[in-house]
């Protein structure tokens, strides 16, 4: 069972009522990259390729042409206990042809996570813009999330 957005809203910050839906919260724009180069995946290991930070303009709005960015998410979330998280695009953000995608948020997880923004047409976000919408819901766990990106991009 998902939960309400009022329970979604407690695991994250910054958080304004504005964000907060019936059944999950919104994420805001943080910073948008372009991937510079080959990542790795390997049987046993992986690195993720580099990637160049884009700037806005002097509207503080990114201008995006077709393409894959990374999207870097505003909120520090901390996936609770007994709960799993997943990532929905913004509809707005659908229906201008543009997609945001989720792998699994796990259980004890805490960070700024990041997503796939892919672009089909060009597109103008300004930073901050509501671009997402994550949801947890109950799952059970075996142990809880120690990879790689544990407290990614916390100051
Ligand atoms: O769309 C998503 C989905 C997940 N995460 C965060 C939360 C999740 O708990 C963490 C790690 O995801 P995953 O376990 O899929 O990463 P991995 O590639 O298996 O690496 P590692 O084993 O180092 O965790 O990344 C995101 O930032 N964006």
């Amino acid at each position: 069972m998902y939960e309400s957005g009022a329970f979604v809203a407690a695991q994250l910050a910054p958080v304004t009522d504005e964000q907060v839906q019936p059944n999950g919260v919104d994420l805001t724009l943080d910073a948008v990259f372009e991937q510079q180069n080959a990542g790795r995946i390997g049987v046993e290991g992986k690195t993720v390729g580099e990637r160049r930070e884009l700037d806005t303009d002097e509207s503080n709005c990114y201008t995006l042409t077709p393409g894959g960015y990374v999207a870097r998410y505003a909120e520090t979330i901390r996936v609770p206990d007994d709960h799993v998280g997943f990532i929905y695009p913004r509809s707005s953000l659908m229906r201008n042809s543009c997609m945001l995608h989720t792998a699994v948020w796990d259980a004890g997880y805490e960070g700024r996570g990041e997503g796939l923004l892919e672009v089909h047409h060009e597109i103008e976000i300004e930073r901050g813009a509501r671009i997402a919408q994550f949801v947890l819901a109950d799952a059970d766990h075996d142990g809880t999330y120690d990879g790689d990106y544990q407290r990614e991009n916390i100051a």
